[in-house]
């Protein structure tokens, strides 16, 4: 187990190579990927299909043998648990029912029922367990409470996470009552994670850079911290990556803060800056533009070398600085990653 290179680095041990996976690593820009969501007919029924999901979940692993895998479910499946309507519109993303009153929210499902939903994602989880290779590190994750409360409140993704600081600003009351019922229920997914056998956790929290001062504190780091603390009491010594994106300035502390084992960086900021005010803290994860998956070439291997170079006096996993697209070619992932492990 700690001979898995993902687990060294979370642990604080500095590697000559530095491990690598990447976000949403199992995902359109593949063929088996598109060929396995046919089968499954629609992308929530490919979360909800253990065999299929643990299918899609290896495709990555066995095309470029990243260190580590991500399950394939989706950070919305919480809400969906609590009762929310949830679909997905082709080309464009998820619709779901919105709360915005204090009647919406008392709709909702107690934060303990989630499991009736979520069983089959705990089933991939079992399924992963035995089927990776042994050196491949499994990771666990959910959305962090403000962004899976971002598109619970608007119904949908949104560019300014308008609707959502509007419910926070205009009705504390139901906008706190939201953020503490998938707190909740959060903890209580990522425990069962863990003990079906995830190894590390990832907490997304896509919008945090929208979150300003207090804000930041109150409904980003706050949220995070109670969630560490609370899977490290009930699992000892499970490693967690936090990602707060696009925090900026506010990275700075965030694993102290939190008592997060890793901060995960979007390419805003340069591996320098984060070197210096970031990784001096513990390990890093990020953080390359996730725009070189699709244009390749001299470019990707210059990035790619400048922020294994940067970061490589300490503990950093190399990833990218968000998700890879769709249209990316799988042929650049392929350079990254030889890139990295110089070959
Ligand atoms: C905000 C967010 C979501 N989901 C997620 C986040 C946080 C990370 C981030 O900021 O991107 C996280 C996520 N989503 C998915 C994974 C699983 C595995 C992996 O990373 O390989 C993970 C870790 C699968 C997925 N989740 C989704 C897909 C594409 C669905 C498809 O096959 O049609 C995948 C593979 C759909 C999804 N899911 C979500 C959106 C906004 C969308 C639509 C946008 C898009 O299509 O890329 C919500």
């Amino acid at each position: 187990m700690a001979d898995k290179t993902i687990l060294r680095a979370l642990a604080g041990e500095t590697l000559d190579t530095p491990p690598i996976w990447m976000m949403r690593q199992a995902g359109r820009y593949l063929p088996e990927y598109r060929a396995t969501r046919a089968e499954a007919g629609d992308f929530l029924s490919l979360c909800y299909n253990s065999d299929l999901a643990t299918e899609v979940t290896l495709q990555p692993i066995r095309r470029f043998g990243f260190d580590a895998s991500i399950l394939f479910a989706d950070i919305l499946l919480i809400p969906q648990a609590l009762g929310a309507d949830l679909w997905f519109v082709d080309g464009e993303g998820p619709r779901l029912s919105t709360i915005t009153t204090q009647a919406d929210f008392d709709a909702l499902k107690p934060a303990d029922v989630i499991h009736e939903t979520l069983n089959p994602i705990y089933q991939t989880v079992r399924n992963l367990t035995e089927a990776l290779p042994r050196e491949t590190t499994l990771i666990g994750f959910a959305g962090a409470p403000w962004t899976v409360a971002t598109y619970m409140i608007a119904g949908r993704g949104t560019p300014d996470q308008g609707p959502a600081h509007a419910l926070k600003d205009g009705n504390r009351p139901v906008f706190d009552a939201l953020m503490e019922r998938i707190t909740e229920a959060t903890i209580l997914y990522l425990s069962a994670q863990i003990e079906a056998g995830a190894e590390v956790i990832k907490l997304f929290d896509s919008w945090a850079g929208s979150l300003s001062g207090a804000d930041f504190q109150t409904y980003a780091l706050e949220p995070c911290r109670r969630i560490t603390q609370a899977l490290k009491e009930r699992h000892p010594g499970i490693p967690i990556i936090g990602f707060p994106r696009e925090a900026g300035d506010k990275y700075i502390g965030f694993a102290k803060a939190t008592g997060i084992d890793c901060v995960a960086l979007d390419n805003s900021v340069s591996p320098e800056w984060a070197v210096k005010h970031v990784q001096v803290d513990g390990c890093v994860q990020g953080n390359l533009a996730s725009s070189h998956m699709v244009t390749g070439g001299d470019a990707l291997v210059e990035e790619t070398r400048h922020i294994v170079r940067a970061f490589s006096g300490g503990p950093h996993i190399f990833n990218l600085g968000h998700g890879i697209t769709p249209d990316a070619d799988p042929a650049n992932v392929q350079l990254m990653i030889d890139t990295v492990r110089g070959a």
